[in-house]
């Protein structure tokens, strides 16, 4: 709740103008009640010669009871304006903060992460607290003013029924309270938020991957871990629930039957009532005015619970910006040229033991292609993020051009890298655009030039409105070796002299890899390419290559000289080699030709 406020109040202003704006207004909505009061004083004065009623002064009443109403709306409709403007001002500057921070933390936090998660904190969570600081801090001021209005009054009009009430309204409390205090009711709690989690996770992943389980079958009763979360949060929320049976029974049973503190106490005043009309006028009021104790309680109650759901969603949004962000050299090296060393590099994810890359050293030399390869999990990928400081290296160092790559700026090292990965993402903008995410200053004609080289342009001109047509909008779709290629254009738009190349193949059909590998081509004349590759066929001409297992560098040459080494690289080439042999018979069977 202090993190809650101290967001508040980046606003501070707006916030405390909301807050007695609010105040106020709670308070003004006590007048039409202040007003009852009178009115059966009238009453009560003329008792039984109504006709002698001063309608009046009875009208005059009536009109400040609804100039109270009025006052009331007023006053909450203000408090709201400036808690709204408070709320989308800091809503504004959280999520800058929030993205620019991002910029800042190491890129390999986006993919331990995963973009979905930041995108809930980002979305939901922020935009809670924008709905807290609108709504709900302007309902709290007021739920905790009423109660305090409510007992002024209850306790200036006649204090021994005031005295009652305020008895009743103790007890509902101490009710719940010990209804909160009881042993194992936290832990219950606890544990039922979290089976509630887990079973949202569960359904959004249930969600997520709907293809996969329609395309294998699947139902949410094969489904385990959606089918295990509904069972334990079934499981959970019905002793949960009963847990509360009696204690919330109890609460609202005695929060709206305040009478039955009320009437003893009123008996008790009549029998010693000197002045029966006051006595009357007093007792009369009390009762009409008690139901809304009621309503002021409970609104408390839940305006407080709401708040409690919002600290979760702090927590997390403050977890991220915890997160360390990328040290950067107070002084900053350039580079003269562009081979990049890999001097005795070991790297592990945090949180895992096991070592992803163990002392690997080999150079890339400027100007060459050197293909990393090896089986699945070897760490290929790894050094491709090593690079550009996706994450740091745990020992050893990565220089460029002499240069350790923790000595240079983010945005020089930048510069200098560009990336075709598998996984493209296109923004939901114009193709031009999308290319020239590669660089921003590059005219049309030069993102024209990039695309020709990528082997676009043909399928661009085809599209309704060429290269001003917007990706995502309806009918405009390209498939996978498509979205490569616009990867590849960007890449060479940017023009940068070390490609890092991540399985940039593995989904292409015998046209789009050809496409491809003529775009790549283009894109790596004449620069340092690191090119990470499953498929051997693709890496033949590179000029070295680099052999991982298990995170350790076994094997390291061209092509001819590890086939003549006899070794891990030749063992994968014969099986490559062997399945272009393979062939399927006619009945399905495979034959070896
Ligand atoms: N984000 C991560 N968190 C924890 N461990 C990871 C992460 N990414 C990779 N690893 C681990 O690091 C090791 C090397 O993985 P890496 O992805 O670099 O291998 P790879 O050779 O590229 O594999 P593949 O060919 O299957 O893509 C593996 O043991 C893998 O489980």
């Amino acid at each position: 709740m202090p993190r809650l406020l101290q967001l508040a109040a980046m606003k501070k202003g707006l916030v405390i103008s909301s807050a007695i704006l609010s105040a106020l207004a709670a308070v003004a909505s006590f007048i039409p009640h202040v007003v009852i009061y009178y009115v059966v004083r009238e009453i009560m004065n003329v008792y039984p010669n109504f006709g002698t009623l001063d309608i009046h002064r009875i009208n005059l009443l009536g009109l400040a009871a609804f100039g109270g109403i009025v006052l009331n709306i007023l006053l909450y409709f203000l408090a709201l304006m400036c808690s709204h403007l408070a709320a989308f001002g800091t809503l504004y500057e959280l999520k800058v903060n929030f993205a620019s921070h991002l910029a800042r933390v190491p890129l390999g936090f986006h993919i331990l992460i995963g973009s979905g998660k930041l995108r809930k904190i980002m979305d939901e969570n922020i935009e809670k607290i924008e709905g807290f600081i609108a709504h709900q801090l302007p309902d709290i001021v007021a739920s905790m003013v009423a109660p305090v209005a409510m007992f002024v009054i209850l306790f200036a009009i006649d204090w021994r029924f005031g005295l009652a009430a305020a008895f009743g309204v103790a007890i509902a409390y101490f009710v719940q309270v010990k209804g909160y205090g009881r042993e194992g009711s936290k832990k219950m709690m606890e544990l039922y938020m979290n089976s509630l989690e887990d079973m949202n996770n569960a359904s959004v992943e249930y969600i997520r991957g709907i293809t996969v389980v329609k395309a294998f079958r699947q139902t949410v009763y094969s489904f385990r871990r959606m089918h295990n979360a509904i069972s334990e949060y079934t499981k959970m929320v019905i002793p949960f629930t009963l847990s509360w049976e009696n204690t919330m029974s109890a609460f609202t049973t005695i929060i709206n039957n305040i009478y039955l503190f009320l009437v003893p106490v009123g008996i008790w005043a009549g029998i010693r009532a000197t002045n029966y009309s006051e006595y009357a006028v007093n007792f009369i009021f009390y009762l009409i005015f008690v139901p809304s104790i009621a309503t002021v309680m409970m609104k408390l109650m839940y305006v407080t619970s709401g708040a409690r759901q919002i600290v979760g969603g702090v927590e997390r949004m403050d977890n991220i910006l915890n997160e360390a962000e990328l040290p950067q050299p107070k002084f900053p090296g350039t580079i003269s040229s562009h081979d990049i060393v890999f001097d005795q590099v070991s790297f592990s994810y945090q949180g895992q033991d096991a070592e992803a890359l163990s002392g690997v050293t080999f150079t890339a030399n400027r100007e060459e292609i050197t293909a990393i390869v090896g089986p699945s999990g070897g760490g290929k990928s790894t050094i491709a993020h090593l690079i550009p400081r996706f994450f740091d290296v745990t020992e050893g160092s990565i220089r460029i051009g002499g240069v350790d790559v923790r000595n240079m700026r983010s945005e020089y090292l930048m510069e200098k890298v560009s990336f075709v990965f598998q996984d493209v993402f296109l923004f939901k903008q114009s193709i031009m655009e999308n290319i020239r995410i590669g660089n921003q200053n590059a005219t049309d004609d030069q993102v024209m030039a990039a695309a020709k080289a990528a082997q676009c342009h043909e399928f661009i001109l085809k599209l309704p409105k060429g290269y001003d047509t917007v990706i995502g909008t309806r009918g405009v779709h390209l498939s996978g070796g498509e979205q490569q290629r616009i990867a590849i254009a960007r890449a060479i738009v940017k023009d940068a002299p070390i490609i890092v190349l991540d399985e940039a193949t593995a989904f292409s059909d015998p046209e789009n890899e050809y496409l491809i590998q003529r775009a790549f081509e283009k894109l790596m004349h004449g620069k340092t390419v690191i090119m990470i590759a499953h498929r051997l066929s693709t890496i033949r001409s590179a000029n070295k290559i680099v052999v991982l297992d298990k995170g350790r560098l076994i094997e390291e040459g061209s092509h001819d000289q590890l086939l003549a080494k006899e070794g891990k690289y030749y063992d994968m080439w014969l099986r490559y080699t062997q399945t272009l042999t393979w062939k399927i018979n006619r009945k399905g069977a495979s034959v070896h030709v």
